[in-house]
């Protein structure tokens, strides 16, 4: 048996790492994560994900893990920006207001699967110029769904969330466990 991470971002492995867990093979899901016309955030990041993990060869007891976080204005999506002006576009948009982060995690272990969804609501205070454009020269937004990371310079930013940490950062810790183990994961710390 293999865990394979399906995936390329580096904090998704960071997190497997908290959880003392070391994927045998790391391999990018390549597929395309545009959103189907008036699909809702929820619906687009369960479907993305599991499109991420049919992505993904692998042998019969492999245990394969994708995810995909996707973040929600209302009934909008906003994916990882292309540019700083998308950038600065979504970062607008979030500033004094609550929105919603979605991450979908998905297993698949031979032809069984397995998969939970968590949302985070996540606070954004009112961006001042200097902060706006501070945070677009760091880049850091690059990469990151609704063009900012809770976990770098913008976490000055985020005055409260309900939910997750681990799942705004792109992989929630406590549902990733609870799949693992469904799979049949050995883990070695036991909660
Ligand atoms: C909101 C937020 C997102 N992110 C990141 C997590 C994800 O890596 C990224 C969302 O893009 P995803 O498409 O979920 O993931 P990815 O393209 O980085 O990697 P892969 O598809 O190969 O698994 O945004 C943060 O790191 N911090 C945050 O606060």
């Amino acid at each position: 048996m293999r865990l394979i991470l399906g995936s390329a971002s580096p904090r998704r492995r960071e997190i497997l790492a908290q959880l003392g867990i070391v994927p045998d093979a790391i391999v990018a899901a390549d597929i395309d994560e545009t959103p189907q016309a008036q699909e809702l955030p929820r619906s687009y990041c369960e479907r993305v994900t599991r499109a991420k993990l049919d992505a993904i060869a692998s042998d019969p007891d492999d245990i394969v893990l994708c995810a995909d976080t996707t973040v929600a204005l209302g009934r909008r999506i906003l994916g990882k920006p292309d540019n700083a002006a998308q950038a600065a576009e979504f970062l607008v948009k979030l500033a004094g207001r609550r929105h919603s982060v979605i991450t979908s995690v998905a297993l698949r272990r031979g032809d069984r699967h397995w998969a939970r969804t968590q949302v985070t609501t996540v606070r954004m205070k009112r961006l001042s110029d200097d902060e706006l454009n501070g945070y677009l020269a760091s880049g850091e937004w690059q990469g990151k769904a609704g063009g900012y990371a809770i976990q770098g310079q913008a976490g000055a930013f985020i005055p409260w969330i309900s939910g997750s940490f681990t799942g705004v950062m792109g992989l929630p810790a406590v549902e990733t466990a609870t799949l693992l183990r469904a799979a049949g994961y050995q883990m070695d710390v036991t909660a």
